[in-house]
């Protein structure tokens, strides 16, 4: 098989890891940001990483998306190697099945919101622009802006930019959604209005979701299992209510004594 050939996508089982970091290093010249990282996610679970600022949970993201390469370790997305690279086809065809939201909407401001979303499905995927058109205002409906299809950007608070955003990631129908710290950029009055979208994308939707918040009530309503980061490690992970409640390790109790 050569280097650049696709492997088929595997339809995750239940039991699989849809994410799996095993003994994952990133370094930034003598900074190592993640070390020797092992951790992994289930299909369909909504996995949330706390920790300090600079403790790496932002650069477990971007490797993801393929921004950037580990030094050492594999990763691997539904069955598929994505690191060490099998060459750009595998990656693209991984990077498909993941979404990303990230804190700055980056919105194209001379498009419609309606093109907006419809964009990467017509060019990426070749859907044809009704079938585009269709699911996008699906997804208009969903978060609750299914009235300014033919607004322009500029035209939309932040909070809705960013409601517009969520639902452009979630027309590529990704298996994954990776949410990075998506309300920091808001004024304060409009972190609410997103994340009560994206409570209802987890409640009623089987995407999987890794997110990087600091909303800890967020993330305690959300998340399935909840990661606690320090120093490029995860020094301890569990259900919300043992995080948040019954914290095993000194550094999360400081950690979150410092931001509840
Ligand atoms: N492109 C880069 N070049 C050099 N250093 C980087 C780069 N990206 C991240 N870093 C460094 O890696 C470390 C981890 O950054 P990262 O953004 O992953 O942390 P984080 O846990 O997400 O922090 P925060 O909560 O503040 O967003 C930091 O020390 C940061 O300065």
């Amino acid at each position: 098989m050569s280097a650049e050939t696709v492997k088929p996508a595997e339809t995750p089982s239940p039991t699989a890891d849809l994410i799996r970091f095993d003994k994952v290093t990133k370094r930034f010249g003598d900074n190592t940001v993640l070390d020797d990282l092992c951790f992994s996610v289930k299909p369909g679970k909504h996995v949330t990483l706390i920790g300090p600022s600079g403790s790496g949970k932002t650069t477990i993201l971007r490797l993801l998306m393929t921004l950037m390469k580990p030094e050492e370790g594999t990763i691997h997305v539904n069955g598929q190697q994505l690191f060490p690279s099998r060459g750009e086809k595998q990656l693209r065809e991984v990077r498909k099945n993941i979404g990303m939201v990230f804190q700055q909407f980056n919105l194209f401001p001379n498009m419609t919101v309606l093109r907006n979303i419809t964009e990467a499905p017509v060019r990426v995927l070749g859907l044809s622009r009704d079938e585009a058109d269709e699911r996008a205002r699906e997804l208009l409906d969903m978060v609750g802006l299914g009235e300014r299809a033919d607004a322009k950007p500029t035209q939309l608070s932040g909070g809705q930019q960013q409601r517009v955003a969520i639902a452009r990631a979630l027309a590529m129908r990704p298996q994954v959604l990776l949410l990075d710290e998506v309300t920091s950029a808001l004024d304060p009055e409009l972190v609410a209005g997103v994340l009560d979208v994206l409570r209802d994308i987890a409640r009623t939707t089987d995407i999987t979701m890794l997110c990087v918040t600091h909303e800890m009530n967020f993330a305690r309503d959300i998340s399935d299992d909840v990661l606690m980061f320090d120093a490029g490690r995860v020094i301890e992970s569990g259900p919300p209510e043992k995080i948040f409640g019954d914290p095993e390790h000194e550094r999360t109790r400081e950690f979150l004594g410092a931001v509840l």
